[in-house]
């Protein structure tokens, strides 16, 4: 049956022909000069044939790889020009990602998914069909990329042990091998792996290119004899420009010999190619005008003619559509696994909150309340605690979402970019998912330190009432934390500036000084700060009290400005504002890196 597969997608696919034209690409350098990184290529990459792109560090192999795959673009401060053509059609990045994938060199997978796992979640946005189909597609790709002995094994990380490096690559290859590309593009495959699963690698992309007439193009550094004779087209790069495109094995040899460089017998002929390109020795540099000089007399007219033969016609755009709500769940029950499998930290948080709880709970040990005679001091022992909750479980759920977003960021960006699936889909499945502990630890904290505190427990619409503003207060946190992972594009930075940039707001939450003595120029700044509606809302909650109650009425001596339920709603608009700024954010990201 899965031969039969086989066989309906090659007829399926049409085959794709990549051509490019006098591409140059200029940046703008920080100091304001100028940058070539691609000066003038043309080629072609055929289908059924494995290109392979060479040369010392700094060439512009990479550089290459994204201009084809439009993931690089004209900029106010980068110039990009010449023609790219698919089957002589001109593509974007959205076509781009319908008829072909990328594989990048740094593989973004999520750590806690088996590689089975990984597979399933690309083969169920990535592709039609039955899931008992779409089960087929993921055994095959597992059986053509070899990875059976590791299937129910975790991708592993910081957290978790998992498959080897090899394995790591042969699964991120079958992420995007699954939805069945016609071209198949790939930053080195097979950097920081042994020569031998290297070998397996390339050859296992000789097959697929072959077998199915796919176009593969990938970048490599310094390929073994053996690698080396696998690839059908050659480029050879050097600063920006071609020495050499066309076949391997004898042909570029003799070419070489032509112009006076000659591989010695027994050298194993990748090694001779990147000796001679290598810009570090002074002697290439000196050859680079021959080498330039040769291919534009000999090679590109050659190159020219290949590409007014290419295959015309149209492009094979494929997308398998997933509706909203299918995304969601998908990314949701995946974020779910997350949670679940990542016990150290799900541990580590559950006892962050009943530690949390239990601390308050003896250091606040049993204020006084309105029926024990209280003092003006137990009053001020109580704001504070109010203040420290608000403050302390906002923080708990910040400190988590900056932790993890990271991780997620990458992964996003690698599965929007391939069109997995789009980013509200995302947004809303990853929100609702971090919404679980968001509401889980504040109870608990909430749940353990009330009583021990002596808060107000009059009636369960209280204690209720004192849950849902701590858990309204750590989905603030929550959607602050998305906001400063979106909006610095340096991870670090947020990790370290959100916390700061958090403090200012404590200032304003209307215990540190009165909500009425701000100075009128900075009065405004309140209304953005989530502890004062937090803040407001306990308070209005404790004291609210039918009784002999308080020696001073602490609410009148507060001098808050709103009522309870507007406090809520205040809450509420905190993070609704942060989450749509975030999500507009993670829009502006997506198309940064685009
Ligand atoms: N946006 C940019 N601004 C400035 N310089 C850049 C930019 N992108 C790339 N470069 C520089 O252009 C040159 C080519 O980069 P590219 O990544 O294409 O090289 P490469 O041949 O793939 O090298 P390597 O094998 O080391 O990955 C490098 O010197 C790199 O530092």
């Amino acid at each position: 049956m899965i031969q039969t597969k086989n066989i309906d997608i090659i007829q399926e696919n049409r085959h794709v022909d990549i051509t490019f034209k006098n591409i140059t690409y200029t940046v703008t350098l920080k100091d304001g000069s100028k940058k070539d990184l691609l000066r003038g290529v043309s080629g072609i990459c055929k289908s059924g044939e494995v290109t392979a792109i060479l040369g010392s560090s700094g060439a512009g192999k990479t550089t290459l790889l994204n201009v084809l795959s439009q993931r690089i673009s004209n900029t106010r401060k980068n110039h990009l020009s010449g023609e790219i053509h698919a089957n002589n059609n001109q593509y974007d990045a959205d076509q781009f990602s319908q008829f072909a994938s990328y594989v990048m060199q740094d593989d973004v997978l999520l750590e806690t998914m088996t590689v089975k796992e990984c597979l399933t979640f690309a083969a169920n946005l990535r592709t039609s069909g039955t899931p008992l189909q779409k089960e087929e597609k993921v055994l095959e790709i597992i059986r053509s990329l070899h990875l059976e002995k590791c299937q129910n094994t975790f991708v592993g990380g910081q957290f978790i042990k998992g498959i080897s490096g090899g394995e790591r690559k042969r699964t991120s290859i079958g992420y995007e091998l699954i939805s069945d590309p016609s071209c198949i593009f790939l930053d080195e495959p097979t950097s920081g792996l042994d020569s031998f699963t290297a070998y397996r690698i390339i050859h296992l992309l000789s097959d697929f290119s072959h077998n199915k007439k796919k176009t593969v193009v990938f970048t490599i550094h310094s390929p073994s004899s053996d690698i080396w004779n696998l690839f059908d087209n050659i480029m050879l790069l050097v600063e920006g420009r071609f020495i050499y495109q066309g076949k391997g094995k004898q042909n570029i040899l003799q070419y070489f010999s032509s112009i006076g460089f000659n591989c010695p017998k027994y050298s194993n002929p990748a090694d001779y190619m990147m000796q001679i390109m290598h810009s570090s020795k002074q002697e290439n540099v000196q050859n680079y005008p021959l080498y330039f000089e040769g291919y534009d007399k000999k090679l590109q007219p050659i190159v020219n003619y290949r590409i007014s033969e290419t295959n015309q016609g149209l492009l094979p755009l494929k997308s398998a559509k997933t509706s909203f709500f299918y995304q969601v769940m998908l990314i949701a029950k995946r974020q779910i696994k997350i949670i679940q499998r990542i016990r150290i930290l799900s541990k580590a948080r559950m006892a962050q909150s009943i530690i949390l709880g239990v601390f308050l709970g003896l250091v606040f040990l049993r204020i006084p309340g309105p029926t024990d005679n209280p003092t003006i001091r137990d009053v001020n022992d109580k704001n504070g605690i109010l203040l420290f909750f608000s403050v302390a479980i906002y923080m708990m759920q910040l400190q988590f979402c900056i932790l993890t977003f990271p991780i997620q960021r990458a992964v996003f960006l690698r599965e929007e970019n391939a069109k997995f699936y789009t980013a509200g889909p995302y947004f809303v499945g990853q929100f609702i998912v971090d919404m679980i502990p968001a509401i889980v630890f504040p109870t608990i904290t909430s749940l353990v330190s009330y009583w021990m505190i002596g808060l107000n427990d009059d009636n369960a619409g209280k204690v209720f009432f004192f849950i849902f503003i701590a858990i309204l207060t750590s989905i603030s946190g929550q959607a602050y934390g998305y906001l400063a992972g979106t909006a610095f594009s340096d991870v670090n930075v947020a990790v370290s500036l959100a916390p700061v940039l958090i403090k200012p707001f404590i200032l304003f939450a209307g215990l540190l000084k009165n909500t009425g003595d701000y100075a009128s120029w900075i009065s405004w700044f309140q209304y953005l700060s989530p502890f004062k509606y937090s803040f407001t809302a306990l308070c209005l909650n404790e004291y609210n009290y039918d009784g002999p109650g308080y020696p001073q009425d602490p609410v009148h001596q507060l001098d808050f400005n709103m009522s309870k339920w507007q406090a809520v709603g205040g809450l509420i608009g905190c993070f609704s504002i942060c989450t749509f700024v975030s999500f507009l954010f993670l829009l502006i990201m997506k198309k940064r890196v685009q």
